[in-house]
Parts: structure tokens; C-alpha cells; sequence
């Protein structure tokens, strides 16, 4: 068993990694919850169907009655629609203010059932179970939350941290190659950002199989490298935004097309990889850094480029959340493992666009 703890004093919690964690997870949340007698827990029409009886068993088992909530999988549901069926279903399931809400799934059931979560009755307690290598690594870890619209991603969201997140790598035996890839590409920014030993290690990594062998280990570095990130900075005003690396270009890239053709870790790998190409075309970034990153996600089938002309990235990184007035904050390397905070003015941001 892993342990990786977020210190954020009332708001403290654990990140447990464990294989074979799931069916005994009922007993951990009465101790954490010895209050609460009924969970709603949201899941997606993939996850659901696997392992949600599973769930269901163990927390019944530990005394709980629970409300099972199942959306259509994928980005496209991440929506106030889909939240507002939510919504409706957490109301006629009864749940009171002691109650609680698990997120069952991806990193899009973790964004939107925290967002439920967050405001349902003005606040429940939420738990984090994390299905695929994204929501592992990155997304059930630090209390964002939110849902798209369609002018952008994330737009409508909250900062709320979950009571604890329970994460079992046995889970990942069933997620498909393709979003494999996808919570790669989040792990590939650790490395981008602050870890160059995690960027090697990754590089030498020869195949899906070896991937997997490494996972637990994976898993514990991103959870640590962003558990110390949020301690520092919740709130997202300074250096938490590095962990935004690639998503400036990457979120426009995903609301252009809808939010149906690229995945959030495909758009990122694009994001990383055109913009480090122009910062290095600035002479602020290390020749030679995007082929590398670049060669990375190519061994994993991730995209390294798309076909968007510089008017469609200006107009979808109109409404990025990292931007105050006229100017946006973009995350730029010195080099792999090496990354800073650079302010541009909005009308100097095509120099840093492909
Ligand atoms: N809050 C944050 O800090 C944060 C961080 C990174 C990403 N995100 C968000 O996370 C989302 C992407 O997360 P994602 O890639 O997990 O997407 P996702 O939730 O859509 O999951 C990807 C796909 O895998 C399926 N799946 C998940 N676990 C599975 C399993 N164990 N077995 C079989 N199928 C499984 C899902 O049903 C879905 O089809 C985006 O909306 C992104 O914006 C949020
Ligand atoms: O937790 C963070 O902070 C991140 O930026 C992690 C990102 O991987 C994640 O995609 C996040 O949801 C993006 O945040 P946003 O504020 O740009 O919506
Ligand atoms: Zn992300």
C-alpha cells in the first residue's frame, strides 16, 4: 500500500493507493464518514456496468444505503445538462447534509460529480475513486471541479477538496489502450514541469506491458508532485498553474472540436508540444525539447499535432481561466523538468502560437 498525504489543514486528506482496494473500501469510508448513512455515487454507462455492483456490495456491507447515478460516458456529457440530471437524481435519492458522494470513474466523473458535490445542498461530502491512469495521476487529486460549456472548457466550477481519494491500479486492467495513452500524456507533463528523472524514466519505457509493471510508482510521484503543488497554492494563483502546462492550446484544441474528437490528455500532448516549439523559436526553451516530448507521445499513438489555424486557438483561449484583463499567463520550459510562469499581453500572444 501507497500513501500520499494533502495537507491543507481542516481540508487535509489521504490518497491511498492500493491493489485489490475497491471491494474493502466500504469499511474505510464508515471510519472516515462514521456519520453519514446514505452515498450517492455517480458513475459513467463504461465504469458503471464494472465495478459499480463491486462498490455497491462493500459499502452496503459497511452499513450504508446507496444510490447508484449512471451518465453516458464521455466528454460530451461533462455538461450543466448532464449535472442538472445529477441534481435531480441526488434529490430523489433522499440525501441529507450528512450524506456523501463517491465519483466512480474518469476524470470526467470526478470533475462533475465534485462540482455535485460541491453544491448540492450547498455542500456534501464528496470521495474520490478514480478509474482511469488521468484520474489517478491528476484529476481526482486537488479539488478542482467543474463542468464545460460549450464556449470552453471547465467554465462553470468550484475549488473542493474530496475527504479522501482511494485509488486501486487493479481498476486500469480494464481501461482501454487509447485513454491509457491519454493519462500518459498528464504524467508526460509532470516530467515537462518539474520532473526530468519521471521524463527519462518514461523514455526508456519500451511498451504498454512495462507501462502497467510501473504504475503504482507512477502513480504515487504525480499524486506527490501535485499533492505539494496544491499545499502551496489551492487556489490556483501562482504556481499551481504550471500544473496548466499544455492546456492553454490543448483546451482549445478539445472545444473546437467539440469536445468529441480529441481526449483532455491528447489535446494536452498537443498543447506541450506546439507550444514549446515557438518558445523555443523565442529562445526560451532549450533546443531540441519539443522533438523530444514530441518523440515521447508518438511512442504512446499520441497526436503531436492538429489541424487548427491560429484564429480558432485565439478565439477559444478567449475565456482561459488564466487570464486577468488584457493579459494571459502561459507555462513555458527552460528545459525538461525546468518550467515558469511567463505574462503576455493578449495582443502579443500570437509570437507563442503555431
Ligand atoms: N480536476 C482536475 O484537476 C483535472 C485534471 C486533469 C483532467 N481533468 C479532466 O478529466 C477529464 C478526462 O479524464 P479521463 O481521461 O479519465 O476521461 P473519462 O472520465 O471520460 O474516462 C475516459 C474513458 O475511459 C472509460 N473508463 C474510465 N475508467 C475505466 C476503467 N477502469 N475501465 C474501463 N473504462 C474506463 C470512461 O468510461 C471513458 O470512456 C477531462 O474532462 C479533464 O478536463 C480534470
Ligand atoms: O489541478 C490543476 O490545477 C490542473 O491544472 C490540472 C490539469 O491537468 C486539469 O486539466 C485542470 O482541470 C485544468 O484546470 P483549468 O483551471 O484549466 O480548467
Ligand atoms: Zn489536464
Amino acid at each position: 500500500m501507497r500513501n500520499v498525504h494533502v495537507d491543507l489543514g481542516s481540508k487535509s486528506y489521504d490518497i491511498v493507493i492500493d491493489r485489490g482496494l475497491l471491494p474493502h473500501v466500504g469499511s474505510r469510508i464508515k471510519t472516515l464518514l462514521p456519520k453519514t448513512e446514505k452515498i450517492a455515487v455517480i458513475t459513467d454507462s463504461n465504469v458503471g456496468p464494472l465495478y459499480a455492483s463491486l462498490l455497491q456490495e462493500s459499502l452496503e456491507n459497511a452499513g450504508f444505503s446507496v444510490a447508484m447515478l449512471t451518465f453516458t460516458a464521455g466528454e460530451a456529457s461533462k455538461n450543466l445538462q448532464t449535472l442538472g440530471t445529477l441534481y435531480d437524481g441526488l434529490a430523489a435519492a433522499g440525501l441529507t447534509r450528512s450524506d456523501a458522494l463517491i465519483a466512480l470513474g474518469g476524470g470526467v466523473t470526478g470533475d462533475m460529480g465534485g462540482l455535485a458535490a460541491a453544491t448540492f445542498l450547498r455542500g456534501i461530502s464528496f470521495i474520490q475513486i478514480p478509474t482511469s491512469l488521468l484520474a489517478t495521476v491528476d484529476s481526482s487529486v486537488g479539488g478542482k471541479v467543474a463542468v464545460d460549456l460549450s464556449g470552453g472548457k471547465n467554465l462553470v466550477g468550484a475549488f473542493y477538496q474530496p475527504k479522501a481519494v482511494f485509488i486501486d491500479p487493479d481498476l486500469l486492467k480494464t481501461l482501454p489502450i487509447r485513454y491509457l495513452h491519454d493519462g500518459l500524456a498528464e504524467v508526460i507533463k509532470y516530467g515537462c514541469i518539474m520532473d526530468k528523472e519521471l521524463f527519462v524514466m518514461l523514455e526508456k519505457i519500451q511498451s504498454d506491458e512495462e507501462l502497467l509493471n510501473h504504475v503504482d510508482e507512477i502513480i504515487e510521484i504525480c499524486c506527490n508532485i501535485k499533492a505539494r503543488i496544491v499545499e502551496h497554492d489551492e487556489f490556483d494563483t501562482g504556481e499551481r498553474m504550471l500544473l496548466n502546462f499544455g492546456h492553454t492550446l490543448g483546451h482549445a484544441v478539445e472545444k473546437t472540436f467539440h469536445f468529441d474528437r480529441y481526449s483532455h490528455g491528447e489535446g494536452v500532448g498537443i498543447g506541450m508540444v506546439l507550444l514549446t516549439r515557438q518558445s523555443e523559436e523565442l529562445g526560451l526553451t532549450e533546443r531540441g525539447t519539443a522533438d523530444r516530448i514530441a518523440a515521447l507521445l508518438q511512442k504512446f499513438q499520441l497526436p503531436i499535432a492538429v489541424d487548427m489555424r491560429r484564429d480558432d486557438f485565439l478565439q477559444a483561449i478567449a475565456l482561459d481561466k488564466k487570464k486577468r484583463g488584457s493579459h494571459l499567463t502561459l507555462i513555458l520550459l527552460k528545459e525538461i523538468g525546468n518550467s515558469f510562469l511567463q505574462n503576455v499581453a493578449f495582443h502579443e500572444l500570437t509570437r507563442y502560437l503555431p
